[in-house]
C-alpha cells in the first residue's frame, strides 16, 4: 500500500492506494487512486460546466478516445509520477490544463508532496505558489541542467533510443541530466529555472499539457524533437530556456527509430 498526504491551503487527505495494476508494461502503473482523483475531478469540473469536454489519462486507458477538438477541453493526469507514488518517491503532481480551439489557456501543476502549485494563464504569466517564475535564459547547452524521463517502455528498440539520446547529451558534454519521474514536475523546473531544458519522446497530452503553458509563460521555448512546432498530441517535446538550447537538444536527441505506430496518444 501507498499513502501520500496531499495539501493545500483549502483541503487536507490522505491517497490511500490499495492496489496497484499494471496498463501497458510493467514499469506503466495504476492504482485506484489515479482512478478516484480523475473521476473527483472531472464530476466536480463537469457539475459547473457540462458542455465541456475531458480527456484524461485514466479514461482513456478505459476506453475513451483521445480527441482533441476545437470545443473547451480538460486534459487531466490525476496522478503524474504514479511509480513514484507507488514506491513513496516524493515526486507526485496533479496536472489539468484547458484549451479552447486546440489553444491552452491556462494550466496548473500542483506538485503534492512538495505543496508547490504552478500556474499560468495564456498571457498572463506563470507563477509557483503565486510568485512569478521566470526561465534561466541559458544559451549555451554545455551549462545546461537537462531533464527528462526514463519512461515506461522495456522493449529493446525504446530502451536503446532512450539511452543513446542521454549518452549523446552527456557526450556533448552538458553539466547534468536529470529524471524526477512526474514529466509536469521537471517542465516545471524548466519554468523555475532550476533546470534549462526538458525533453522526452513518449509522453503523452496529459503529461505535458499543463507545463508547457507554464514553461512558454515563464519565457521558454517549447517544440517537437525534430525542431519543428510543438504539437501536444505528436508525444514529442523539447521545453528549454531558450531557442539556442531547445534547438541545441533538437540536433542531438534521435525519435525516429522507435516512434512508429507509438506516434499518437494512447494510454
Ligand atoms: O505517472 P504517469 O501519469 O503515468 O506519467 C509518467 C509517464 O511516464 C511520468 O510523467
Ligand atoms: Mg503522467
Ligand atoms: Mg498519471
Amino acid at each position: 500500500n501507498a499513502h501520500i498526504i496531499c495539501r493545500t491551503r483549502d483541503f487536507c487527505f490522505v491517497l490511500n492506494s490499495k492496489e496497484v495494476r499494471l496498463k501497458s508494461s510493467p514499469a506503466d502503473l495504476v492504482t485506484e487512486t489515479d482512478q478516484q482523483v480523475e473521476k473527483m475531478l472531472i464530476s466536480a469540473i463537469r457539475r459547473k460546466y457540462p458542455q465541456h469536454r475531458f480527456i484524461g489519462e485514466e479514461s482513456v486507458a478505459a476506453g475513451e478516445a483521445v480527441e482533441l477538438t476545437d470545443s473547451p477541453t480538460w486534459i487531466i493526469d490525476p496522478i503524474d509520477g504514479t511509480v513514484n507514488f507507488v514506491h513513496r518517491f516524493p515526486f507526485v503532481a496533479v496536472s489539468i490544463a484547458f484549451t479552447v480551439n486546440k489553444q491552452t489557456e491556462f494550466g496548473i501543476v500542483y506538485s503534492c508532496v512538495e505543496d508547490k502549485l504552478f500556474h499560468a494563464q495564456r498571457g498572463r504569466g506563470a507563477y509557483l505558489n503565486g510568485k512569478p517564475l521566470c526561465v534561466s535564459g541559458q544559451t549555451d547547452i554545455h551549462r545546461c541542467v537537462v531533464v527528462t524521463e526514463i519512461g515506461a517502455e522495456r522493449d529493446d528498440l525504446a530502451l536503446s533510443t532512450m539511452t543513446s539520446n542521454i549518452c549523446r547529451l552527456l557526450r556533448l558534454p552538458v553539466q547534468g541530466v536529470r529524471a524526477l519521474g512526474t514529466a509536469a514536475v521537471d517542465m516545471c523546473q524548466v519554468a523555475t529555472g532550476g533546470a534549462d531544458a526538458y525533453y522526452h519522446i513518449g509522453m503523452h497530452c496529459w503529461d505535458i499539457a499543463a507545463s508547457t503553458i507554464i514553461v512558454l509563460e515563464a519565457g521558454g521555448v517549447v517544440m517537437d524533437t525534430d525542431g519543428s512546432e510543438f504539437d501536444m498530441m505528436s508525444r514529442k517535446v523539447i521545453a528549454a530556456s531558450s531557442s539556442a538550447v531547445a534547438n541545441g537538444i533538437a540536433q542531438v536527441v534521435q525519435a525516429d527509430s522507435f516512434l512508429g505506430d507509438f506516434s499518437r496518444n494512447r494510454a
